[in-house]
């Protein structure tokens, strides 16, 4: 299936070697970031193309208005900013490009874990405001805790070979991936319900689906060992906020590291105020390598979509 693009928009902050890539490929390109909904409403029945990452919200009014809509592009994995029953509807095709940003993710994910363990940010902030601290900032060892990885695709199981380094023992749960798989990147593979007992710390890696909204709360957390600590850098909602943040005030959660909230930026004080909560604004994905691939990626994904080659990275309902 080969078509012809004429103007994409794109809407989000992506490098610029993505707006190259399609332009040396006869493609127009407009990028306009910070939108409003009426706004995005207003100008795309100007594109054929549009490009986003997480902060556009492509929902089915936008779609609806996209007349001459024929392909939608993530820069980066997740497409839950995006209707694709609606786009599946009017023939328009989404791509992604899972993979690119895994790395940076990973990465992110390991470097949460460790502040969580020791502390950091807090010991960081408070001896900025002039103390000296140390008795407060007491942490614990990671090697011999258990980490429990929900989601064992791309990024669960690689977090898990990095954090087995530290001598952490790895466990996990995925309805796609067996125990053999699992046991192959050194994961033991255990029934969700098994999971929570036995975990000092969660970390999700899962698509925000509504199999795994509230995957992580009122129920599984008084099931958890008392003080469990929880990361999420996967998608906010994941982690039920107000479950978190009761779990934390009762000393049942012990801690908890977001990169990801249910809005962006997050409205929710009590839980970003909370003195064990760390959190960083969704930078999962933010690291020069990461949205350098991003970025050549789905442009060349976009070529060779309107060249007839190939439909790699297409997303379907
Ligand atoms: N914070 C950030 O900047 C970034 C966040 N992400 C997010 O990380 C998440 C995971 O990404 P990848 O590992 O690349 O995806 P992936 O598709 O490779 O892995 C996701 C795994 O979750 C599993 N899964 C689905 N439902 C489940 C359930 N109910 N319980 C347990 N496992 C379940 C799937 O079977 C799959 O193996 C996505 O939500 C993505 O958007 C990805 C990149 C950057
Ligand atoms: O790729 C993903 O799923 C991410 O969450 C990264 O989001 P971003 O592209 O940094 O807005």
């Amino acid at each position: 299936m080969a078509f012809t693009l004429q103007r994409v928009l794109i809407s989000d902050n992506v490098s610029p070697k993505c707006a190259e890539y399609l332009q040396s490929n006869g493609i127009a390109v407009d990028t306009k970031t910070k939108l409003t909904k009426e706004q995005l409403i207003a100008e795309i029945p100007n594109y054929d193309g549009l490009i986003v990452r997480s902060a556009t919200k492509v929902t089915a009014e936008v779609i609806e208005a996209g007349s001459n809509l024929k392909i939608i592009g993530r820069a980066g994995t997740g497409v839950d900013n995006i209707d694709i029953p609606a786009a599946s509807k009017k023939g328009i095709v989404v791509m992604n490009t899972p993979g690119g940003n895994t790395l940076s993710a990973v990465e992110h994910t390991c470097a949460m874990i460790s502040c969580l363990a020791r502390h950091i940010p807090q010991a960081h902030r408070s001896l900025k405001e002039g103390r000296w601290d140390r008795k407060v900032y007491m942490g614990t060892e990671l090697a011999g805790k258990t980490l429990a990885i929900i989601g064992l695709g791309r990024i669960g199981r690689e977090v898990a070979k990095r954090m087995q380094s530290y001598d952490m023992t790895t466990i996990g749960f995925d309805p796609l991936v067996s125990a053999e798989e699992s046991a192959e990147f050194g994961v033991e593979w255990l029934p969700v319900e098994q999971i929570w007992p036995r975990a000092d710390y969660i970390t999700v890696h899962t698509p925000l689906i509504p199999q795994t909204k509230g995957l992580i709360g009122e129920k599984s957390f008084p099931v958890c060992k008392k003080g469990v600590r929880v990361v999420n850098v996967a998608r906010g909602g994941i982690i039920d906020e107000d479950a978190l943040v009761q779990a934390l005030e009762s000393g049942q959660c012990g801690g908890a590291a977001l990169d990801v909230f249910v809005e962006e930026p997050p409205t929710n004080a009590a839980l970003i105020q909370n003195p064990h909560v760390i959190c960083t604004p969704h930078l999962g994905a933010s690291t020069t390598e990461a949205q350098t691939r991003v970025a050549v990626e789905i442009a060349e994904q976009f070529v060779d979509a309107v060249q007839g080659k190939s439909l790699f990275g297409a997303v379907s309902d």
